[in-house]
């Protein structure tokens, strides 16, 4: 059996690496758009409502668009962008969430991919809300170095100028109004009274992410160790492919490798920890998991089939 798959948006950095996931499999007949119409609103409407599954790999004025252009009951939308991750009647397309999430992606005909920064804080957090060490109104903060093809073909083309200006050579914090898109999905999914004081960095390097979330062993439950965090999360993730968690890292020295997970679409988590605090930090690959990859994993979860296909 073969499934009809559309990506709008196919140009667009998310897109292009969806289409290499799909390039390599049988299951999958890609329906291409006309590269001159491929923002006309018909031929959209007509491959939207064509396929099988519809990735929108597009800015979120565009995916609410297409939402609306679908008109079938057949077509499974998994949209990229921001604009329905917190949405009604939209599934969080994060398998390894909770249990219970991947009957939600299989049954939903709308799958709203999570943001890059929000799956690594969502996944290294909520399993400690689920687990009672970190109560739900805790003050959380978060930070995220970042590569910079999550700002898609506009920041990829400013870090790719020859010679790249000074400004761009060193790490760029930014989101400094403290309201970075991810907000309301990072609390909405870790059960979390309030989201985090979170502050990206991007810097000079085409991909990778790790978000640290830093937390003193006083904000947690009374008596909690590094020990029991760690094995919160090993038990919560135990079983699942794609998500690593690291044996406690307890005097660690030298430096962290955040594109590590390059390629991949994996997620690693380590905690971190002294006497008195912890460091959680969770690494994937921005367009792995932190989007195409993590498109594709819920497509196969979604249409039934093996969930790892076409992924490593
Ligand atoms: N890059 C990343 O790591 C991640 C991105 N995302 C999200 O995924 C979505 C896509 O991002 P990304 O691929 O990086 O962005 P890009 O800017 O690289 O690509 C977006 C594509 O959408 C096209 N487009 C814009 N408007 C329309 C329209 N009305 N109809 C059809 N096509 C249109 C653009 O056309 P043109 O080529 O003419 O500009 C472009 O090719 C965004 O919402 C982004 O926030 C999510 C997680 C991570
Ligand atoms: C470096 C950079 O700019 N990254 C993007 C996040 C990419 C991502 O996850 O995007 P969406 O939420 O739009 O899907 C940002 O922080 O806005």
């Amino acid at each position: 059996m073969t499934f009809k798959v559309f990506v709008d948006g196919q140009e667009g950095t998310t897109g292009l690496r969806i289409h290499e996931y799909l390039a390599a499999r049988s299951d999958i007949e890609v329906l291409k758009i006309d590269a001159d119409k491929r923002k006309d609103p018909a031929e959209r409407s007509r491959l939207l409502n064509a396929a099988d599954v519809a990735f929108l790999c597009l800015p979120d004025v565009a995916s609410r668009e297409a939402a609306f252009m679908v008109n079938n009951s057949n077509t499974c939308l998994i949209d990229a962008s921001t604009a329905h991750r917190t949405a009604p009647g939209w599934a969080f397309g994060l398998p390894e969430l909770a249990r219970g999430q991947r009957g939600a992606i299989q049954a939903s005909k709308r799958i709203a991919n999570p943001g890059c920064h929000a799956s690594a804080f969502i996944l290294a957090v909520r399993p400690l809300v689920d687990a009672g060490l970190l109560p739900r109104d805790a003050a959380v903060s978060a930070t995220s170095i970042t590569g910079y093809s999550g700002g898609g073909k506009s920041m990829i083309a400013d870090y790719e100028q020859q010679p790249l200006p000074a400004h761009l050579q060193a790490p760029r914090p930014y989101a400094l109004g403290l309201k970075h898109k991810h907000l309301p999905e990072m609390a909405a999914h870790t059960g979390l009274a309030n989201p985090p004081v979170f502050m990206p960095v991007v810097s000079s390097f085409y991909k990778g992410l790790a978000v640290s979330v830093p937390l003193h062993l006083s904000q947690l439950k009374a008596g909690t160790t590094p020990e029991q965090i760690q094995a919160a999360l090993a038990a919560h993730y135990a079983g699942e492919r794609f998500i690593s968690v690291q044996p406690l890292r307890e005097g660690e020295a030298g430096a962290f490798d955040v594109q590590a997970c390059n390629d991949t679409n994996r997620v690693d988590i380590f905690v971190f920890a002294s006497d008195s605090q912890v460091l959680l930090i969770a690494r994937l690959d921005n367009l792995g998991k932190g989007a195409s990859g993590a498109a594709v994993q819920s497509m196969n979860v979604h249409l039934g089939l093996e969930e790892s296909l076409g992924l490593v």
